[in-house]
């Protein structure tokens, strides 16, 4: 392998909750419209992008998240962000040049964006590596085009999302939200959950449900009201292929938790709670049923640059 520069560009990227997934019957293109509150919530990947002679991709996964599979060379999406920013920002079609490290602490097909915030985090280390200077509209183009959850992921803190998730418009939330979080080590395939919500309400309407009563109770920043606003179209599907998700929720409720909700197509299970210290409290109880149990606060940043790391010694 050619040496790499010793300068490396670290760009974190935050893990996602839908505070408000409304969906409706699939679309033409088989996606299925969306009106959905993303919020950004501290957990976090970092990616680091090192100059190098040729393209290489490295990933280590934190010890909560177990023994997880991620596609290999090629079909990782920051190979995907790594050939798209090439083919469109260089104007010979450039070939790929990095050494990419990305180090994980979201859930993977857990429901929270994992995946996105790798594609997100690697569109700003990459873009500023090779000077690119893509301007943020276009950036957020590109994100859409790589998946519906990636444009949020650049945004961050809490946004709206309409068309199929992808047209993220911010939302002014000045609320420091307590919440924890259950990863699942069985991971849940997002097209077929999607799948199930279809098998389970054939007659759906065509447009999804409007986040307006949680953006109202967003507004008012009391968390009882936040919590009695959360809303999951996809929970039904997620619990009713995993009825365990059913009864975890039930067990962080009656632990003190204000609402549990599956976050996105799950299984990551999430827990409003009206403090920090409740959430640790919750957290502290829901140990004694699951392996693994974090505590988190939202909303915070999108994907931003946040070191400059030297390249790890052999
Ligand atoms: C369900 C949500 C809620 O935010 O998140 P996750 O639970 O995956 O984190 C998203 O809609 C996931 O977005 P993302 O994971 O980016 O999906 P994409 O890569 O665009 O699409 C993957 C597949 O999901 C289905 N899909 C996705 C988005 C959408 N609005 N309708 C769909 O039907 C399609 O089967 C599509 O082929
Ligand atoms: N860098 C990556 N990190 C996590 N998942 C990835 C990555 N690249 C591709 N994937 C794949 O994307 C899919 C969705 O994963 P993820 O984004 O973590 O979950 P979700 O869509 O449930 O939020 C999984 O099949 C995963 O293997």
């Amino acid at each position: 392998m050619t040496h790499p520069s010793r300068q490396g560009i670290t760009v974190r990227a935050a893990a996602k909750i839908n505070l408000h997934l409304g969906v409706g019957a699939p679309r033409e293109d088989g996606f299925h419209p969306l009106d959905t509150v993303y919020q950004a919530v501290s957990l976090y990947d970092d990616l680091t992008a090192y100059a190098a002679d040729d393209w290489s991709l490295s990933t280590t996964v934190a010890d909560h998240l177990g023994a997880v599979e991620l596609p290999g060379p090629g079909d990782n999406v920051v190979d995907q962000v790594a050939a798209l920013l090439c083919a469109t920002g260089c104007a010979d079609g450039c070939t790929p040049r990095a050494h990419v490290e990305v180090s994980k602490t979201i859930p993977v097909a857990g429901g929270m964006a994992g995946g996105s915030a790798d594609a997100a985090a690697a569109l700003v280390a990459l873009d500023r590596l090779w000077d690119l200077q893509t301007p943020d509209e276009q950036l957020l183009a590109l994100a859409a085009q790589l998946g519906s959850d990636i444009p949020f992921s650049l945004v961050g803190g809490t946004a709206r999302g309409l068309g199929r998730g992808e047209v993220v418009t911010p939302i002014d939330d000045t609320g420091n939200w307590s919440w924890v979080v259950v990863p699942d080590a069985g991971g849940l395939s997002t097209p077929a959950v999607y799948r199930h919500y279809d098998v389970l309400f054939p007659d759906a309407s065509p447009e999804p449900a409007s986040a307006q009563p949680l953006l109202t109770a967003l507004t008012s920043g009391d968390p009882f009201a936040l919590a009695a606003a959360l809303h999951n179209d996809l929970e039904a599907a997620a619990v009713d292929l995993r009825p365990d998700l059913g009864e975890l929720l039930a067990r962080g409720e009656m632990e003190g938790a204000l609402r549990g909700l599956v976050s996105g197509s799950g299984p990551t299970c999430v827990f409003l709670c009206d403090s920090a210290e409740a959430a640790r409290d919750v957290a502290s109880s829901l140990s004694s049923v699951r392996p693994v149990v974090l505590t988190a606060h939202g909303p915070v940043s999108g994907a931003h640059v946040v070191d400059t790391s030297p390249f790890p010694e052999n």
